[in-house]
């Protein structure tokens, strides 16, 4: 008989991010998890970080009691399920009941703050490969300045050597952080803990110390905010794509314009519905992500697209966009002919663009001009489309 030795399975971790405080020190009117930050809450930067990482097995996000409508504005679409649980007045109280709403099949808990949106890919990476060797692993940055006591003045200088300033995500296995965590509750002596490695080392356990991210700071104060909109500013992919496209007239009597049925005595040619507007955005997007036209995607050559609408081909340069972490910020739209008048339509053009986009209607301009019956659009030949969009990868 052959014996083999049974492949060993990944461990399955889940993310724990603590959203159960109130955020005094940073002010704004509202929990800073809340906040947005270059254009979307705080906490959907977090959440989808660890959404993002295939490492993450399950997301579980600690919200005060009263946060409930503030979370479920702010949380973006994911991959994992969201399981949401409410804590408690300490953050360590708000620890221990995400790790009891844990689901069933986890092997390592990741215990990250909220208030750290910009959390990468290479820090959670740290952690993940310390916990094959260590009991638990979080990321930190050397002390690099001075370290003064005083008060108005300075009254002596502290040794730096071996000093390190702690971040999150603090990984554990799931057993023995749950088994810390309930020791730490149960001692009648315990002090506030200023985080779970203090917790998870009080408990016996020994902690590896994973390299650590300026940008992934904890947006603590006001300026915090502009310090991460400034670090964001400098990682962030911003591109433009144009788009250009032009349908000639023939027989009907109505054109597609932007998704919208706008009458007129001849209508557009085309393979598809021959939507000149929304050909012309979705070239913009797939120039934006450098993959090629409409051509390249939905062959006019392919029957399969005759007389096509054109929102496919719109929703799949806008899932394509999204499958790369894009996030569409703005479309400026013009469209170029002496008729049909595009003005009495040009509002329910942006709405059915902004649906398309899904983004707010805010965000996308539809506009029109003529050619002073010059060129072709001037001899009412056909109608010509022009577009720009902004995609913004945090
Ligand atoms: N009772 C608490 C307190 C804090 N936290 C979370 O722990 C993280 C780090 O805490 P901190 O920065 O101190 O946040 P706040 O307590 O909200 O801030 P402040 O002390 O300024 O009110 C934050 O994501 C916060 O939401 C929590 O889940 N439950
Ligand atoms: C856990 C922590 O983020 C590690 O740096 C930090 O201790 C929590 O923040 P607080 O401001 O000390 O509550």
């Amino acid at each position: 008989m052959v014996e083999t030795t049974p492949t060993p399975t990944a461990p399955r971790a889940a993310a724990l991010i603590v959203a159960g405080g109130r955020g005094l020190r940073a002010g704004g009117g509202m929990p800073k998890q809340y906040r947005d930050l270059a254009g979307q809450p705080v906490i959907a930067r977090t959440i989808a970080a660890f959404d993002a990482h295939p490492a993450i097995a399950a997301l579980v996000v600690v919200r005060h009691a009263d946060d409930a409508p503030l979370l479920a504005a702010a949380r973006p679409g994911t991959r994992l399920p969201l399981v949401e649980a409410v804590g408690g007045a300490t953050r360590d109280a708000s620890v221990r009941a995400g790790l009891d709403a844990i689901p069933e099949g986890i092997d390592l808990v990741l215990i990250h703050d909220a208030a750290r949106p910009l959390v990468s890919a290479a820090v959670i990476d740290g952690v993940l490969a310390a916990l094959a060797t260590h009991d638990g692993a979080a990321p930190a940055l050397p002390v690099t300045d001075a370290l003064w006591r005083g008060e108005a003045t300075v009254t002596g200088t502290e040794d730096r050597t071996g000093l390190w300033r702690a971040q999150t995500p603090q990984g554990f296995r799931l057993p023995a952080i749950r088994a810390a965590h309930a020791a730490h509750l149960s001692d009648p002596a315990r002090p506030a803990a200023a985080d779970d490695v203090e917790v998870a080392r009080a408990h016996g356990l020994t902690v590896a110390i994973t390299p650590g991210d300026e940008a992934n700071l904890k947006l603590t104060t006001a300026a915090d905010f502009d310090r991460a909109t400034r670090l964001m500013e400098t990682r962030m992919d911003i591109r433009t794509g144009n788009g250009f496209d032009v349908h000639r007239f023939g027989p009907g009597d109505h054109v597609m314009l932007c998704g919208v049925k706008v009458p007129h005595g001849r209508g557009l040619q085309g393979h598809s519905d021959a939507d000149v507007g929304l050909h012309t955005v979705t070239d913009a997007i797939y120039g934006a992500l450098c993959a090629g036209d409409i051509g390249t995607h939905f062959p006019p050559s392919d029957p399969q697209w005759k007389g096509a609408e054109s929102h496919i081909f719109l929703t799949h340069a806008v899932d394509m966009a999204a499958a790369q972490g894009f996030a569409i910020t703005h479309a400026d739209l013009t469209l170029i002919c002496e008729r049909p008048k595009i003005g009495p339509h040009a509002a329910a053009m942006r709405a059915r663009l902004a649906e398309l986009l899904r983004i707010d209607m805010g965000r996308v301009s539809v506009k029109a001009t003529t050619t002073e019956q010059l060129g072709f659009t001037g001899r009412e030949e056909g109608i010509a489309a022009l577009a720009t969009v902004t995609l913004v990868k945090p």
